[in-house]
């Protein structure tokens, strides 16, 4: 069972973690402008003909793709650089999946982040789409792992959604670790919205010996 005394989201006082603020090649300012229009085009309705922006957009998006490097070398800077969390689907500011959050941590080690979901992380009316509560979790533990010095893979996560956490409003996503057993690492969260206790959840990682290694080396063409 998830101890939710550690996870209260009106704790404060930590410092900001893993945001890279460094944006010499403009490409955090480049992905802001994406996600203004992914946000505008969940349940899109616009006062006026699409067709002229689109070609804009096309243009534009035909421009990027001329000038980019390959997926290949595109994942493999990924690696290369140590900066997985610039591109992680939840913090990082160059992935356009991305809210991004940002967490601060606090004394104990518990990460808290503070955000507020648009339509496009919607499921059921007004609420955030589980899967999506699911990935919140995922990274808010894995980073809280990392941060404590023990990190690996999930191997399990389990959700309980306690009740509906909304789109539009103000959330707060917290996690911490709580135990290690050699390679075995268990982390908890939770999710608020205002008081209200929103999802719990309690996750498995196992550090993956040489596998990730090996596939980070290979990536990075090390
Ligand atoms: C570059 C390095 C950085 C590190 C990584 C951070 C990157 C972060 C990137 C962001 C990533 C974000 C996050 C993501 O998205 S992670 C992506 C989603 N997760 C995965 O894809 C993981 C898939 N699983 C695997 O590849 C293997 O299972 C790994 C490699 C992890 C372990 O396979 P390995 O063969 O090595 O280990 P083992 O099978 O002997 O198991 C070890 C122990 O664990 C116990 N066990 C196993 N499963 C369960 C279970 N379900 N419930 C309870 N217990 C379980 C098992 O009984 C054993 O216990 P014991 O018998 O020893 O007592």
């Amino acid at each position: 069972m998830v101890e939710t005394g550690p996870l209260d989201p009106s704790r404060g006082g930590g410092g900001r973690i893993d945001r890279v603020d460094d944006d010499e090649a403009g490409l955090f300012a480049l992905v802001d402008q994406v996600r203004r229009i992914r946000a505008l085009t969940t349940g899109g309705l616009f006062d006026t003909d699409l067709d002229p922006l689109t070609a804009q957009l096309r243009e534009v998006a035909d421009r990027l793709e001329a000038a980019s490097a390959s997926t290949e070398r595109r994942q493999a800077v990924t690696w290369s650089t140590g900066d997985y969390v610039t591109n992680c689907p939840v913090v990082g500011r160059s992935n356009v999946l991305a809210p991004p959050i940002a967490f601060d941590i606090l004394d104990d080690g518990t990460l808290r982040g503070e955000v507020t979901l648009g339509l496009e992380y919607q499921g059921p009316p007004a609420c955030v789409h589980g899967g999506m509560v699911a990935l919140l979790f995922d990274v808010v533990l894995g980073r809280a792992n990392f941060h404590a010095g023990a990190t690996g893979m999930t191997v399990y996560l389990d959700v309980d959604y306690r009740s509906p956490t909304p789109v539009l409003e103000p959330i707060v996503v917290t996690g911490r670790q709580v135990r290690v057993e050699g390679r075995k690492i268990w982390a908890q969260g939770a999710i608020h919205a205002g008081d209200r206790l929103c999802a719990t959840a309690e996750g498995m990682f196992v550090e993956p010996g040489g596998l990730l290694l090996e596939n980070r080396r290979r990536l990075a063409g090390g």
